[in-house]
């Protein structure tokens, strides 16, 4: 178990992470999500104490990661794929953290199987690894001490669909043995596939938590209709609140019985009307981090503003 507790950084006036919590609960896969600079590689690095906090605390089991004898027994971590000495061999780096971690050097060509890296790859220079190697060589790195924890920063980056689909049932795996996994990434699908539970995080805060079904439950209803402008307007007097989707109509904030209703009393056609799916997870992240997007997501206010600046 991990457990997060008011977690705050500051650089200066910035606000890095703000008053953070959660839990990573043994045998789930929880998913870190969030866009460039939310905050996620922060909130890590204070896990492992690579970064003090300004505010808060986080206990991995019982104790900060600190005060764990062996932590690396304990927990494994894949921070940044990349920073592993690149002159040394994949095989060289898991055989020196096999000896301070103290396990027999057999688990070296164990782990290289368990990540899928060849014989003539482990004997390969890092500088001539992939992004994809180096994170296989990096999650087998975490594994080697057999922790009941991991936790994982951006480990899918570089990986191919396959990759990525041969991650997770490595992490599934891992969690139903009861390993707690917290795994981060800025991109949605890949946390979709991974993760059992979703934390998303956007400006240092945690804006929304809970399963995939949880996340979907509040998140309206997906509407399109044949005068998708006439349905629109007759949400807006209703007091509903709609934001378009690029491919036509919108996700309203109401149930489908009522925007059905209304469609019905204004003899509006509709041609789909569901409660939400994946795709509306997307519009859902796009929704709850706007703010910290680089790219703006248009909203029904703007729509109807730009169509009345064209008309
Ligand atoms: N050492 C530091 N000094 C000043 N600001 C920092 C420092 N480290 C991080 N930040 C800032 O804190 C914010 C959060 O950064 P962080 O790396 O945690 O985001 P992230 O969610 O991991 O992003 P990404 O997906 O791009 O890796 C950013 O605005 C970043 O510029």
């Amino acid at each position: 178990m991990i457990t997060v507790e008011n977690l705050t950084k500051r650089y200066g006036d910035h606000v890095a992470v703000n008053d953070v919590s959660f839990v990573c609960k043994p045998g789930l896969v929880t998913g870190f999500l969030g866009p460039n600079g939310a905050g996620k590689s922060t909130t890590m690095r204070i896990m492992v104490g690579l970064t003090p906090p300004t505010s808060g605390s986080v206990r991995i089991g019982d104790r900060p990661y600190r005060e764990i004898p062996n932590p690396a027994a304990q927990v494994g971590v894949l921070l940044d794929a990349s920073a592993q000495h690149a002159g040394r061999t994949g095989a060289e780096i898991l055989r020196l953290t096999a000896m301070t971690l103290g396990v027999p050097s057999s688990r070296v060509d164990e782990m290289f199987d368990l990540v899928s890296l060849t014989p003539d790859e482990a004997n390969r220079r890092v500088r001539n690894y992939s992004l994809g190697m180096r994170q296989r060589l990096g999650i087998a790195n975490a594994l080697i001490g057999d922790p009941h924890i991991l936790i994982l920063d951006e480990p899918a980056n570089g990986l191919d669909p396959a990759g990525i689909h041969w991650m997770r049932s490595l992490l599934r795996d891992y969690a139903n043995r009861g390993g707690t996994v917290l795994l981060s990434s800025h991109l949605l699908h890949e946390i979709e596939i991974i993760a059992d539970e979703i934390l998303v995080i956007g400006q240092g805060r945690i804006v929304a938590e809970g399963t995939k079904e949880e996340l979907l439950a509040g998140s309206g209803t997906r509407v399109r209709s044949l005068d998708d402008d006439a349905l629109a307007h007759a949400m807006s007097v209703a007091g509903i609140a709609a934001q378009p989707v690029t491919e036509g109509g919108f996700t309203a904030d109401a149930a489908p019985e009522d925007i059905g209703r209304i469609a019905l009393r204004q003899q509006i056609p509709l041609v789909e009307l569901r409660v939400g799916d994946g795709a509306q997870l997307e519009e859902m992240f796009l929704q709850l981090t706007q703010q910290t997007q680089r790219e703006s997501v248009p909203t029904f206010r703007d729509a109807t503003a730009l169509q009345g600046a064209q008309s």
